[in-house]
């Protein structure tokens, strides 16, 4: 299936077309977890692209100063790398700081940091299911928090989660990333009730299979070999990363200023049908090296 032209090619670094205004978050801050890779980096430009400063942050320092260099130098606005592990409070309590003192606010925050692999159920050691699910959830929890004591709480601002469908029906070897994401979208509703008052808005964009990605390659197979169950999705192929920093802008900027709680599904209405074919995963899930 062909593109649709307003969306481009992937390639955002060298060619970008705005379907929204340039000036959509101009001076704002935005603080990305997991900012130097796959989904987040895209946000990272996209919103840059719009007008914000970021602050990109995961554990891998080095990749990340290479990420904020380049994005910088493509957009002219201010990129902060910075080092966090989600699963530990007291390093998002620095990286916030640090944000705040560089950069004089944070209006965004979008949580994406996260961990998956294929595994079955039955092979899943107690600990994967729990490093999953700190990563996943307490560390969208720990972030959320953080940043709402430090600065949304007095000031307001916007938080994106970024889920998964791939739970939404149930699917074979994904049990430790469906029940993360699925109490994210929990956690969701519960923060835009609570946090509303404060002029918080809580959201979260769904993806499902996005190419050109570290999820697509680890759920998908290094030479895309679930590329055939495309077949099963109603839009017939992968998304993209740029279609997913689109959804997220939108949820982030004043685009969407009424909308809180809510779960924008963006999988080409993947879920709806869904592919679980076992005997096919657990080969890419062999073939990724896992412990079965
Ligand atoms: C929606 C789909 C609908 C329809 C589908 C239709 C068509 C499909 C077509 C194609 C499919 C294509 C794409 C897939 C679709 C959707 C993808 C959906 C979601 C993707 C979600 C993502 O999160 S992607 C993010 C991927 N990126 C990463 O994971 C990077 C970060 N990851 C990590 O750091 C590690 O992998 C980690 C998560 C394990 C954490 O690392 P660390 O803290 O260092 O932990 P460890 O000490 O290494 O390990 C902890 C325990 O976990 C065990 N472990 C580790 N790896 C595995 C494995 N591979 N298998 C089993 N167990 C593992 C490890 O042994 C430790 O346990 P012990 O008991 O040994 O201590
Ligand atoms: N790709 C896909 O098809 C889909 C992806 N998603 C979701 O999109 C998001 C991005 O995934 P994707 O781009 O594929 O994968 P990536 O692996 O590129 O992104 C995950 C990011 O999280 C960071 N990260 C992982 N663990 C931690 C941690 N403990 N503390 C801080 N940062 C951490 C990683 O950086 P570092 O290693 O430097 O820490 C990395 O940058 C995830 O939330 C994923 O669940 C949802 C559905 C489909």
């Amino acid at each position: 299936m062909q593109m649709p032209e307003d969306v481009g090619t992937d390639d955002c670094l060298t060619s970008y077309t705005h379907i929204y205004s340039p000036d959509l978050l101009k001076d704002q801050v935005a603080f990305i977890t997991g900012g130097g890779s796959g989904i987040g980096l895209r946000i990272a430009e996209i919103f840059m692209r719009h007008g914000c400063h970021t602050a990109i942050a995961s554990r891998n320092l080095d990749k990340l100063k290479e990420a904020a260099n380049k994005l910088s130098a493509v957009t002219g606005r201010r990129c902060l790398p910075l080092c966090i592990d989600v699963r530990q409070p007291e390093s998002i309590a620095a990286a916030v700081d640090d944000t705040l003192k560089e950069m004089g606010r944070i209006d965004i925050l979008i949580n994406n940091a996260a961990g998956n692999f294929l595994c079955p159920a039955a092979s899943l050691s107690f600990n994967a299911f729990k490093t999953v699910l700190e990563i996943d959830t307490m560390g969208t929890f720990n972030t959320s928090k953080v940043v709402y004591e430090k600065w949304f709480k007095d000031h307001g601002g916007n938080i994106v989660n970024i889920s998964a469908t791939l739970g939404y029906k149930g699917q074979a070897l994904q049990v430790h990333a469906g029940s993360a994401k699925a109490a994210n979208d929990a956690m969701t509703k519960h923060l835009a009730v609570e946090w509303g008052p404060s002029g918080v808005r809580v959201n979260t964009v769904a993806p499902g299979p996005i190419s050109g990605t570290e999820g697509f390659r680890r759920l998908g197979g290094p030479r895309g070999e679930a590329a055939g169950t495309f077949q099963s999705i109603p839009l017939q192929r992968a998304g993209n990363k740029t279609e997913m920093a689109h959804c997220t802008l939108f949820l982030a900027s004043r685009a969407s200023s009424y909308v809180t709680g809510a779960i924008l599904v963006a999988d080409g209405g993947s879920w709806l049908t869904s592919a679980n074919d076992v005997s096919m995963l657990l080969g890419i899930a062999s073939s990724n090296s896992a412990k079965l």
